[in-house]
């Protein structure tokens, strides 16, 4: 099948919009942990808003925390087939900038919640063959498309998948790269030419238990791409 044209509304290619790779730390719950994370400078935090994830922020991330993060750190709330009320509710309650929707949600979904105010992250699980022509519809109506591995959970399976496939990425949508990454990938992550490619997303690999970040891990990564927050 070909490609398709890119339609017009779409956002600017990210190279030259990013002047750096983005990081994004996912799956933050707890008070101390989440300073501890903030500290070493995120462009995004993430937090767990499925309730089957063992990542789930339940009662633990109260909506001041985030509120309270600084100013430049973009707030993402991640959501599996939520309905687009529910996803509203809690992101105005919270005070997101940002939603990431990592299931089966559609192109209208992502536009009916971007006209409401917020900025997507439309997520897609990435395997050998992944048709890239199926990411067309949503072109228009996201910020930035994630790449996952595919697993038997809907995110945070721990797997890399084989970054090699998005040498033929061919949309202006930039992305994040996500799936198992641990502080060993970061050199090699920093140096990663790949068309679209505006970041990375950290989540088990940073992990002692499911939703507790490790700050040497942390702290490990962030020193590989050359961003520790001493610097
Ligand atoms: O982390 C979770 O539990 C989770 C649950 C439901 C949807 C997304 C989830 N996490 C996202 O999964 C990717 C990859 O995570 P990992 O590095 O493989 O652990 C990442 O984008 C998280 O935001």
């Amino acid at each position: 099948m070909q490609t398709p044209a890119p339609p017009p509304a779409a956002p600017p290619c990210p190279e030259a919009a990013f002047p750096r790779l983005l990081v994004k730390v996912c799956g933050m719950r707890e008070a101390a942990s989440l300073a501890a994370v903030a500290d070493q400078g995120p462009d995004f935090l993430g937090f767990i808003f499925a309730p089957a994830s063992p990542r789930y922020v339940g009662d633990v991330l109260t909506p001041d925390l985030v509120h309270g993060l600084p100013e430049h750190v973009q707030r993402v709330g991640v959501f599996v087939d939520a309905p687009t009320a529910q996803v509203l509710a809690i992101a105005y309650r919270f005070g997101l900038n940002y939603v990431q929707l990592h299931g089966h949600e559609t192109p209208a979904q992502c536009a009916e919640i971007r006209a409401a105010g917020l900025r997507v992250i439309k997520a897609f699980g990435v395997g050998e063959g992944f048709d890239f022509d199926t990411l067309g519809p949503y072109v228009p109506h996201c910020d930035f498309f994630l790449f996952d591995a595919l697993g038997p959970a809907p995110g945070g399976n721990g797997r890399v998948f084989d970054w090699r496939v998005l040498e033929k990425y061919p949309w202006p949508v930039p992305y994040l790269l996500a799936g198992g990454l641990r502080p060993e990938h970061a050199a090699v992550v920093r140096n990663l030419q790949l068309p679209g490619l505006a970041g990375i997303d950290l989540n088990s690999g940073l992990e002692t238990a499911p939703g507790v970040k490790d700050p040497a891990r942390v702290a490990a990564f962030f020193d590989g791409l050359g961003r520790s927050a001493a610097a």
